[in-house]
């Protein structure tokens, strides 16, 4: 159940939270999923009247929403209120204290504060010093905070930031998004694996092959060069979603269903990925490469190192392919092979599980049947494809594969929820299951960091690809090595 509170959404200027947040909280708000009492206060630096703030609001909803403005508006707008405030100056915090309370008052809502931080993540630690200082942290009720990524740019950094935020919060006040955590498939994982009979008892690695995660991106590094030249996709994608999505087919049954229970699951799995120390081993597991211009669409779209605010002498990697081993008795000797890139052919989100290959006898004489493959589509579709074999009615002697999809569109505009409203609705109640622990991103900074590393070092190449590809030759080398070839991303 979600519980009365007041949301405080720091960035209510910003792209996040016109792009997701307010439509999240909309569709909430229109499938009643939002306490009766509740209300936001937006932060902002820029000075914005309250009519102006709702305003862009409504212009949010308009663009971004699954639902459109209705006659239920005035109640909802009618809970959102707007303080400017600079997060450095903390004076500028007695006026958003004196907002909260009288919201509260007004609402009649406990004093339950959730913190929302969609600001860059130079202000995460100045927020909550300036919030404790100014005296909003004594509520009475619950207080809790919710971080956007990137937390940390390395795990130095994300150590720091942890204790800093640390003195304020408690570990179970602190909600680290991974929005892939949030999204229905990946959350479906575990239905998947610990629903079906059909697929827990071969679920290792006596039965599967190899596992490919696959999230290419069509777009390129958009308005967001001066974050991302600095982080480029390992860290931007790998450190956190494709590690996540690992973890969740990689883990071990839960005690409970529990978040503390899967989280020491997902936690056991991060520990047991081999990490790769030296340059030698790096380049032999890991390609990285940067977009050159090329055709999307029927468009001419610029190369990375042209893009606007990005150093025309760019080394970052705005592609990753990789080969991550798992230690553990289920996994041993398993590839799971991630790629991850901007400017791809196509937007897609795919878990592949290929089984291993019958022996050579019967009908598989020749040892060319194809494999079974399962493929849990994340995105543009929600849903599972499960690759089988049959013998074809029109002629017997031939086995040829069939398919099963239960598929539906999850592209914005369709009926299902986003990530953010399953997020936002988790905070609310409490809920920290689809949120990164503090020793998982810990964990995955240690697989990362010696990677990074070894990039900037210069010792691994920097491929390169056409922007409308799907990457550089040498990620498809990456599995040929190894017999295999990446299963084309799905139509
Ligand atoms: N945008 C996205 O798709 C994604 C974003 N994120 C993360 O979310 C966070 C926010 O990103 P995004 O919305 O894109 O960022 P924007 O740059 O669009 O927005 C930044 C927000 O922070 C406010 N702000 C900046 N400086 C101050 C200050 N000194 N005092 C008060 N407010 C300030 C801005 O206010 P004002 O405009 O009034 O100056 C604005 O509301 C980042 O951590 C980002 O990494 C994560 C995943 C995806
Ligand atoms: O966190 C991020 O994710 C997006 C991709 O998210 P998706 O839900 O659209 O698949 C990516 O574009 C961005 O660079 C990264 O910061």
């Amino acid at each position: 159940m979600t519980e009365a509170a007041t949301m405080i959404l720091f960035g209510a200027t910003g792209d996040l939270a016109k792009r997701k947040l307010f439509p999240a909280l909309y569709s909430l708000f229109r499938e009643h999923q939002l306490p009766e009492q509740f209300a936001v206060v937006g932060v902002g630096r820029r000075s914005l009247s309250q009519d102006v703030f709702r305003e862009h609001v409504k212009s949010s909803i308009e663009s971004f929403a699954r639902y459109p403005v209705n006659n239920e508006w005035r109640d909802f707008i009618s809970r959102f209120f707007y303080v400017s405030l600079d997060i450095e100056e903390v004076e500028d915090y007695q006026t958003l204290l004196h907002t909260i309370e009288t919201v509260e008052h007004d609402f009649n809502i406990p004093e339950n504060r959730l913190f929302y931080l969609a600001i860059a993540p130079e202000l995460f630690e100045p927020v909550t010093f300036h919030l404790q200082q100014a005296g909003i942290l004594k509520q009475r009720g619950w207080k809790r905070v919710v971080i956007e990524k990137p937390f940390g740019h390395d795990l130095r950094s994300a150590e720091v930031l942890n204790e800093k935020i640390g003195q304020v919060f408690r570990e179970e006040e602190i909600y680290r998004i991974d929005h892939y955590l949030g999204k229905e498939m990946v959350q479906n994982i575990e239905v998947i694996r610990f629903a079906n009979t059909l697929f827990e008892p071969v679920w290792n690695n006596q039965y599967i092959s190899n596992v490919q995660i696959t999230s290419s991106e069509v777009v390129g590094v958009e308005g967001r060069a001066r974050y991302y030249d600095h982080a480029g996709a390992l860290r931007d994608m790998v450190q956190n979603h494709m590690l996540q999505m690992m973890t969740m087919v990689a883990m071990e049954p839960p005690s409970r269903l529990k978040p503390e229970a899967i989280r020491d699951e997902k936690v056991k799995v991060l520990r047991s990925i081999r990490r790769m120390h030296q340059a030698e081993e790096i380049s032999r597991h890991v390609v990285r490469a940067q977009y050159l211009a090329g055709e999307i669409d029927s468009q001419t779209v610029k190369g990375y190192v042209e893009e606007e605010k990005v150093n025309p002498n760019s080394q970052t990697e705005t592609f990753v392919a990789a080969k991550f081993y798992i230690d553990n008795f289920r996994w041993a000797g398993i590839p799971f092979y991630i790629r991850t890139g901007k400017r791809l052919a196509k937007k897609a989100t795919e878990v592949i599980i290929q089984f291993k290959q019958l022996p050579p006898l019967y009908y598989n004489q020749s040892g060319q049947l194809e494999p079974n493959v399962l493929v849990i589509r994340i995105y543009p579709e929600n849903g599972i494809y499960l690759k089988l074999n049959l013998r074809q009615p029109e002629d017997t002697d031939k086995i040829a594969p069939v398919s099963m999809s239960f598929t539906q569109n999850s592209s914005p505009g369709f009926h299902s929820p986003e990530a953010y409203e399953r997020l936002v609705k988790d905070c609310l109640e409490g809920d920290s299951t689809y949120f990164t622990r503090w020793d998982e991103v810990a964990l995955a900074w240690k697989i990362v960091d010696p990677i990074v590393r070894t990039f900037e070092s210069g010792e691994v190449p920097l491929y390169t690809y056409k922007a409308g590809s799907w990457g550089p030759q040498e990620a498809e080398q990456l599995v040929a090595h190894d017999g295999l070839k990446w299963w084309p991303v799905l139509k």
